[in-house]
């Protein structure tokens, strides 16, 4: 069968044409398999992997409905609302994202236990799954819906995930058991839900992409090995805080915003989608530093992101594909947690970009969190 798509593009050769349309595009499960092959997973993580992919394509769908839907505003009665473990209004979809997540691992994601941004505690598998075993080695921790503020306006939103082994010997996993740093993710990705929706991967072998082909119903690879390119002029901060930062962050910025008349001797651009998912994604597709720093407002919690469920996967991710992660004093991986919820200073992006902040937390006072 000819590959209509494909002809067309090639009776038009020039410098403006897309590149040609694969007429084998390779879905999540081929590349899995084959990853598996090559001995950078076991079937159980293969398997974990493609139970969250499903679980964000029917997140994509419920996303996707809008105020069609019914799905948009906050959560809980009218007037009264609900409010997370992270002190945050919850978002009707919020919760669905959670529900979602948790219902898809409860039947079958090969888990020894889960935790949720969402949620107060780690849940063990046991007290979720239909027959109360556990059913599987690892520890699934996520941010079901990424970027909440943005759902009502229609800006892109996603579902951060990282995974961990449940410590050996530990059947019923508590909070204490998902405490372990960052080095330790076997895997980690996010989903984003915008213009098209994109699974993000990593097993420890390369970070790839996978784009939702709505007509097959399944994720496809659209980029192996994706690389942030190691400098950048491009910077992505929420400046409204900027009256609340520390010393190095007021100079790193100042020295940005100065351009090309200041040292740093060249122009900044700047970025802010206020959706974590979306302000990596761009990160990782044309480089880019992405910071959250320790202010005024944030620092008796310790930050602003949370470490487990948002920094960790986010850092793997990035690493993975030739970036660099920080907390402005140390490898962002190499954090042990200390709570389940803790939050955290992040600057993560093009290598050079990150060693350039931290350098000027170092010179410029250290940070107190
Ligand atoms: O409100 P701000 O300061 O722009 O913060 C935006 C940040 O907050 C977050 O939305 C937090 O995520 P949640 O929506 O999961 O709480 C990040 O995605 C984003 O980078
Ligand atoms: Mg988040
Ligand atoms: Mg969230």
């Amino acid at each position: 069968m000819t590959n209509v798509a494909a002809s067309a593009v090639s009776a038009s050769p020039g410098p403006l044409s897309p590149a040609p349309l694969s007429s084998n595009p390779i879905s999540l499960t081929r590349f899995l398999i084959e990853e598996q092959r090559a001995g950078h997973l076991g079937p159980d993580l293969r398997l974990l992997i493609e139970v969250v992919a499903r679980a964000c394509k029917r997140i994509s769908i419920e996303v996707g409905k809008g105020a069609l839907g019914g799905v948009l505003g906050d959560a809980g009665s009218p007037g009264v609302g609900s409010i997370n473990i992270q002190g945050e209004a919850q978002k009707k979809l919020d919760v669905i994202a959670n529900d979602v997540l948790l219902e898809a691992n409860a039947w079958g994601g090969h888990l020894a236990g889960l935790a949720s941004e969402e949620m107060d505690h780690s849940m063990p598998i046991t007290d979720i799954s239909p027959d109360g075993s556990p059913s599987g080695n690892y520890l699934l921790l996520f941010d079901p819906l990424d970027g909440s503020s943005n759902i009502d306006v229609n800006i892109s939103v996603g579902t951060i995930f990282s995974v961990l082994r449940c410590p050996d010997g530990v059947t019923t996993p508590g909070d204490e058991h998902f405490l372990q740093p960052g080095t330790a993710q076997v895997a980690a990705g996010y989903c984003t839900y915008g213009p098209n929706t994109t699974l993000v991967l990593t097993v420890g072998h390369g970070t790839h992409a996978f784009t939702l082909d709505r007509e097959v119903g399944g994720f496809m690879l659209t980029t192996r090995g994706m690389r942030i390119p190691e400098e950048t002029k491009e910077f992505a901060v929420n400046m409204s805080n900027q009256r609340h930062w520390q010393p190095p962050m007021q100079a790193y910025v100042a020295d940005l915003l100065a351009g090309s008349t200041g040292p740093r001797g060249k122009d900044f651009n700047m970025r802010w989608v206020a959706s974590m998912v979306a302000d990596v994604h761009r990160i990782l597709t044309r480089g880019g530093i992405f910071s959250y720093p320790l202010d005024a407002k944030c620092a008796a919690k310790g930050g602003r992101l949370r470490l487990m469920y948002e920094a960790n996967p986010m850092a793997f991710l990035v690493e993975q594909a030739g970036g660099a992660a920080s907390t402005g004093r140390g490898r962002m991986l190499e954090v042990q947690p200390e709570g389940l919820h803790q939050r955290i200073p992040v600057f993560l992006g093009s290598a050079g970009e990150v060693e350039v902040a931290a350098r000027y937390h170092r010179e410029h006072g250290s940070v107190s969190a």
